[in-house]
């Protein structure tokens, strides 16, 4: 469809050492509609984070199409990908990456901001996603004093500010227990259907993915 957040079209990626080439990605055609979460499910190796540093316009080195809110990566420069990176996608990794100098509420308003907004309305955005994530009484604190589960929250509500079209989430409980992991995914979730946003969430966990609205499968460089 025409109006998809996401779109790769024959998506090719491989990686030479030496004599060696692995094709990791082999043609991937994906389509992520506005508001679909979609979990993309493959074994340790098979390319989620390869496809979602593609999707994310991380990197270069890659052939065939990505289209983001409709508009063709390969044909921008590096300026026009940087910008298309800001105004449609936010990042939520395995492991927080927050600002450590930086508190909770800060590492929520800062990139609201970059963005060019003002701060009063960063903080009370800032403010209103933690507080949603359950971390009201959590927002002068700085990641060191976070839980694992809270900063992965910090995390959530960070890729959530400047309301992305898309979330891009690479195992974003992969660092977790179980229990917190299934919390975690549960308020992550709820919270991105709650705003409206589309997610590519990258994950080994059959039973995480069935949470969402529907699996691609990555095996040996195409989806099934
Ligand atoms: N920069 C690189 N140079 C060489 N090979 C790479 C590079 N990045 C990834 N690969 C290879 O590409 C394959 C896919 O890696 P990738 O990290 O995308 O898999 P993954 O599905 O995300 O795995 P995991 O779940 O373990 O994170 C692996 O065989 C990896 O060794």
């Amino acid at each position: 469809m025409s109006d998809a957040v996401l779109q790769t079209t024959g998506l090719k990626r491989s990686f030479t050492q030496g004599d060696v080439t692995i094709e990791v990605l082999r043609g991937i055609d994906l389509a992520v509609q506005p508001g679909e979460i979609v979990a993309l499910l493959g074994p340790s190796g098979s390319g989620k984070s390869t496809l979602l540093q593609a999707v994310g316009l991380l990197e270069g080195g890659f052939s065939g199409s990505i289209k983001l809110l409709g508009k063709e990566a390969s044909k921008l420069d590096d300026d026009g990908r940087t910008d298309l990176r800001r105004d449609a996608l936010g990042f939520v990794y395995q492991f927080h990456h927050l600002l450590p100098d930086f508190d909770a509420r800060e590492n929520v308003i800062l990139p609201q901001v970059i963005h060019g907004a003002e701060p009063e309305a960063a903080k009370s955005r800032a403010e209103e996603l933690l507080g949603q994530l359950g971390l009201g009484a959590r927002l002068d604190h700085r990641p060191s004093k976070l839980s694992g589960g809270e900063q992965q929250r910090v995390a959530v509500a960070r890729a959530l500010a400047n309301r992305p079209p898309l979330i891009l989430a690479d195992e974003p409980t992969g660092n977790l227990d179980e229990h917190t992991a299934d919390t975690v995914l549960a308020e992550f979730l709820r919270l991105v259907r709650g705003e409206g946003s589309a997610a590519l969430v990258a994950t080994h966990n059959e039973r995480l993915a069935r949470k969402m609205d529907r699996v691609v499968r990555l095996h040996e460089g195409v989806l099934e």
